[in-house]
């Protein structure tokens, strides 16, 4: 086990980690990811990934451990992964012509503290005619992924600008959390 530990079963997560150039360990964790009705999207996704990096500290306490959640914001929803297609089809229907923003939040935990941040990420997307939104659907990209599409995938298409972390909205803001691992002297431990 290393001292780094992604607590995370988002392939593009490890992906991004990869990008430190430090040994890290994967563990998932499995938690409640339901929030209360009152939190704004800042509380749900810093609370989320608290609870996934607490999840994981427990069974390491001597480790490093890095949560994440990822959320997208539109009209004033939280609008997580579709529950199906026909819940897929309304979220990207809702996101057609529109600007959401993207909010990652990402919790360390190490020694018995924890920091926490998240970034915000505002993407625009073209109008999407039902015969884009259909051919995506049918592709499968849409259903593991917060507001029902990869930007890093087929989902690029339907993207007319972005303002901030292009990595944020993939589920890391990696370059910020280099950043607040340096700070934080996490790195050299590793
Ligand atoms: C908006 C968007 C989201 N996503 C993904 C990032 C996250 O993996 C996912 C949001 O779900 P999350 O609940 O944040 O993460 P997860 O369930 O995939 O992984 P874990 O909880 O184990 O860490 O949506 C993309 O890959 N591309 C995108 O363009």
């Amino acid at each position: 086990m290393s001292n780094l530990i992604l607590a995370s079963s988002s392939p593009r997560r490890k992906e991004l980690l990869a990008k430190l150039q430090t040994p890290f360990t994967v563990v998932t964790s499995h938690v409640n990811e339901e929030f209360e009705k009152n939190y704004s999207p800042e509380q749900v996704v810093l609370e989320l990934a608290t609870r996934k990096a607490k999840a994981v500290s427990r069974e390491y306490p001597n480790s490093i451990v890095i949560g994440a959640d990822t959320i997208v914001v539109h009209a004033q929803q939280i609008l997580g992964k579709p529950k199906d297609k026909d819940h897929a089809r309304s979220i990207l229907e809702g996101l057609s012509g529109k600007t959401h923003s993207v909010l990652t939040g990402v919790a360390i935990i190490h020694a018995e503290s924890i920091q926490t941040f998240y970034e915000k990420t505002d993407v625009t997307f073209w109008e999407l005619s039902s015969k884009e939104i259909e051919n995506y659907l049918n592709s499968g990209e849409p259903f593991d992924k917060a507001g029902a599409y990869g930007i890093q995938g087929l989902g690029s298409l339907f993207v007319k600008s972005i303002h901030g972390d292009f990595y944020n909205v993939v589920g890391l803001p990696i370059s910020r959390l280099k950043k607040v691992l340096e700070e934080w002297n996490l790195l050299s431990s590793c």
